[in-house]
């Protein structure tokens, strides 16, 4: 087992043995949030005809030379169209079709004008101002051709990707297989959150965020319960998660007190201990072991050490789990609007709120508070061997991807 790994050794470890889930097909009402399996391509193209985008008269700019308010061109009206209506009759010179918006344009007409620059007749049509060619035509294939990749894979579907995909004719899409992951907090002192709460008590925090954490990301958060600090307990309820998940994440225990029961829970269970401590501050007591293929990652069980741990861990196995890149951190850069005193020999990942080029810190760090986490939306990454910093320090920013 490897140990004391820089953060980027520990990240590669860790996803050189993921890859993407398997693929499925959903019905687009289940498609927001998903992560698409293959390009998707138009099948044909958008608009899949040329299109009136106005509602007024289809004409032949050529008619209109020279007309204004004054000398109206009149044209005689041979037809008339919705949208949803197929043309049939062709515009030949000295004639116009009454058209609506969204309108197949009927051949031979090369312009349309806004019906408020006519009369708005019905027989014949005056029109008080000049086109050119092509004024006012949405040719067909305007929006896309067919062929045109529009959507990569790996992108995670938006609403606006899901409307693209209904406008292509898709009832269903291809996308990744979320991501299964079980998420298990140890911890004798830990009580649900709901049940009374005894003295030495704590409530479980850690196996809340985590999940919440995992469906903002995408993933599945399977059903995986407290546990004690039992090690039997634990390996056999990580054995049978292992069976039907693709990541299993336990918090707490990994330290090195008497109930730091991961020392024992992962050779009980036969784990192969990939490696132990990331040399980042909080959380860099943890484990990474892989039972039989299956992904454990054992972060620290203090929540800011946890949710920290899980943002530049369990985020990169994310992404390749899903398939999806933009799950990646995007990384940034910032300046203090808040010093941070304290030195820092080790690398440290401070929470904080990002916002105009600045980083506000909250008043505590503390990895055993949780407390001022809920209101922030970043990382600050403090290399190691960096000292006090002041207001306006320059600093590596990773906002939560979400
Ligand atoms: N002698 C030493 N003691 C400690 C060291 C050390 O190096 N030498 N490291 C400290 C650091 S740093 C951390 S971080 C913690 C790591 O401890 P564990 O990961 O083994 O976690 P626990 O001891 O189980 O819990 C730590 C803390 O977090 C609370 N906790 C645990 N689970 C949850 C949960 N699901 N929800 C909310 N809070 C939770 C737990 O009650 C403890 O207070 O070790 C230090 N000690
Ligand atoms: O690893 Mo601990 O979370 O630094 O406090």
């Amino acid at each position: 087992m490897q140990t004391k790994l820089e953060l980027e050794e520990a990240v590669s470890l860790l996803t050189r043995d993921l890859s993407p889930t398997q693929e499925q097909t959903v019905p687009l009402d289940e498609a927001a949030g998903r992560v698409l399996a293959a390009d998707v391509a138009a099948p044909r193209d958008q608009p899949p005809f040329n299109r009136s985008p106005l509602d007024g008269y289809a004409l032949r700019a050529a008619d209109l030379a020279g007309a204004d308010d004054l000398r109206p061109a009149v044209l005689r009206v041979v037809d008339s169209l919705c949208a949803g209506q197929a043309s049939a009759v062709p515009v030949g010179p000295g004639q116009a079709v009454r058209i609506m918006t969204g309108a197949m344009l009927p051949q031979g007409c090369d312009a349309v004008v806004r019906q408020e620059d006519t009369d708005c007749g019905t027989e014949t049509v005056a029109v008080r101002r000049a086109l050119r060619p092509f004024d006012n035509f949405v040719p067909r294939g305007d929006d896309y051709r067919a062929g045109d990749v529009l959507l990569p894979a790996g992108l995670r579907l938006n609403a606006a990707a899901v409307g693209l995909l209904a406008s292509l004719g898709m009832a269903r899409v291809s996308v990744r297989r979320r991501p299964r992951v079980a998420v298990f907090a140890t911890g004798d002192e830990l009580a649900e959150p709901g049940a009374p709460l005894l003295p030495g008590q704590i409530y479980d925090a850690n196996r809340y965020l985590l999940r919440a954490r995992l469906l903002e990301l995408g993933a599945e958060p399977v059903a995986a319960g407290a546990c004690c600090d039992e090690p039997e307990a634990l390996a056999r309820a990580l054995a049978a998660a292992a069976a039907h998940c693709d990541l299993l994440i336990t918090t707490g225990g990994v330290s090195v007190g008497t109930k730091d029961i991961l020392h024992e829970a992962l050779p009980l269970l036969g784990a192969e201990q990939v490696f132990y401590q990331v040399r980042v501050k909080p959380g860099g007591h943890l484990f990474y072991s892989r039972c039989r293929g299956t992904p454990i990652l054992s972060l620290s069980g203090n929540p800011y050490a946890a949710a920290a741990t899980f943002e530049v861990l369990a985020g990169p196995a994310l992404a390749v789990l899903s398939g999806c890149p933009d799950l990646l951190p995007r990384l940034t850069r910032g300046r203090l609007a808040t010093p941070f005193p304290k030195a820092s020999p080790a690398r440290r990942f401070l929470r904080g709120v990002f916002s105009g080029g600045e980083v506000t810190l909250p008043d505590s760090q503390a990895s055993g508070s949780l407390a001022s986490l809920a209101l922030c939306n970043c990382l600050v990454d403090i290399p190691a061997g960096t000292g006090a910093l002041a207001v306006g320090d320059a600093v590596a920013v990773r906002p939560f991807r979400a």
